[in-house]
C-alpha cells in the first residue's frame, strides 16, 4: 500500500485549506499527523479516505484516485469523533455489518476488545456514554485491519485509562498486522512514543515529514550564561528563547553534531533534548506578540 499526494490543493471558496501538498506514505508504520487547530488535518484525511475530492493536484492510493472508488474505499478505515446519537443499532449489529464488507475483519478480536473496554455489545450505541462511543469507534478501526487505518482524534472522549488500553492494543496489533496507520492528535506528549514517523501540517502547508527519532535528534535546548549561549547558537535556527535572570535557554533546530554538543558542554552549557510536543509548539508558533518566545 502506498499513498502518494502530488501538489494537492483544497479550497473552500476563496480559502485555501490545503496548499500544494506533495508527500508519500509508503511504509506500513504508524504516522503521527500533527497540526494546530485548523491546520488542515481532517480535510487532508477526508480526501485520503475518499470522503472528499481535492480542488486540484492528486492523491493516489496504490496508484488509484480514492474518491468514489469502491475498491480503494474498502481498504481504508477512517475513524473520527463520530456522533452516534441517531444510531439505533447495538454494537453487535454494527460489528456484524462491518464484518460483511471488511475482508480482514476479526470478530474474535472485536469480542476481546469489547470485554477489555467493558462495553455491552447488546446495548444501543446511542445509549453509550461519550467515552464508550469513542472506545467503540477505536475498536471498529482496529478490528477492521484495513491496509490504511486512520484515527482522526477518534479517542477524544476516552478517559486516560481507556486511551492507554487503546495505545497498548494499537502497538500490539500493528506489530502482528502491520498497516499504514495514521493518528491525528492533539495529545502529542501522551502519544509521541507511538509514532514511527511524524507529519506536521501548518496552515494548510506541509511543514515537515520525518522519522520521529531523526526529528527529535534535530532539536536541543542550550542553557547557561546568556553571552555563551548566544555565541554557541548564533549560526543555528533558534525556535525558542527563554530568560531566567542571567541564564538564557535557547532551543535550536537543525543538524547538531556530537562535536558541537561537546563544545557547548565544555563551555559550561547544559544541552538537553526537546520533546516532540515542544518541537511541535515551537515550530508552529505564530508571530503574534502574545505567542512570542521570550
Ligand atoms: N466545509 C468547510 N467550509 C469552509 N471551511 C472549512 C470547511 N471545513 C474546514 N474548513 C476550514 O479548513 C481549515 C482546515 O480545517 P480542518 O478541519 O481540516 O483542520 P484541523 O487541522 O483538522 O483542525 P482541528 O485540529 O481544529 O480539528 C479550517 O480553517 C477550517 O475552518
Amino acid at each position: 500500500m502506498k499513498v502518494e499526494s502530488r501538489n494537492l490543493h483544497l479550497r473552500f471558496g476563496n480559502f485555501t485549506a490545503l496548499n500544494d501538498l506533495t508527500f508519500e506514505l509508503s511504509d506500513e508504520k504508524i504516522y503521527g499527523l500533527l497540526g494546530r487547530n485548523g491546520a488542515g488535518k481532517t480535510t487532508l484525511l477526508s480526501i485520503m479516505a475518499a470522503f472528499r475530492e481535492s480542488s486540484s493536484g492528486s492523491i493516489a492510493i496504490n496508484g488509484e484516485e480514492p474518491f468514489e472508488n469502491a475498491k480503494i474505499m474498502q481498504q481504508i478505515a477512517f475513524m473520527y469523533d463520530k456522533d452516534y446519537s441517531d444510531e439505533s443499532e447495538n454494537a453487535k449489529s454494527i460489528l456484524e455489518f462491518a464484518e460483511r464488507y471488511r475482508p480482514n475483519f476479526d470478530m474474535d478480536y472485536a469480542d476481546y476488545l469489547i470485554d477489555r473496554f467493558k462495553l455491552d455489545k447488546k446495548k444501543s450505541i446511542s445509549k453509550f456514554s461519550k467515552g464508550m462511543q469513542s472506545a467503540f469507534n477505536v475498536i471498529m478501526g482496529l478490528v477492521a485491519r484495513t491496509p490504511i487505518t486512520i484515527f482522526d482524534e477518534a479517542y477524544l472522549g476516552m478517559d486516560a485509562p481507556s486511551r492507554n488500553i487503546f495505545y497498548e492494543e494499537l502497538l500490539e496489533d500493528q506489530q502482528n498486522h502491520p498497516r499504514i496507520m495514521i493518528l491525528s492528535t492533539h495529545f502529542v506528549s501522551e502519544m509521541d512514543y507511538l509514532f514511527d514517523e511524524v507529519v506536521i501540517l501548518h496552515e494548510g502547508n506541509m511543514l515537515l515529514q520525518e522519522e520521529t527519532d531523526a526529528l527529535l535528534a534535530k532539536g536541543a535546548t542550550m542553557t547557561g550564561h546568556a553571552d555563551i549561549v548566544d555565541d554557541v547558537v548564533q549560526s543555528k535556527q533558534q525556535i525558542n528563547v527563554q530568560y531566567l535572570g542571567q541564564t538564557k535557554a535557547v532551543t535550536v533546530y537543525g543538524e547538531l553534531s556530537d562535536e558541537e554538543t561537546k563544545m557547548a558542554v565544555k563551555q559550561g552549557l547544559e544541552v538537553t533534548p526537546v520533546s516532540l510536543q515542544d518541537l511541535f509548539i515551537h515550530l508552529t508558533k505564530g508571530t503574534d506578540e502574545d505567542e512570542s518566545s521570550v
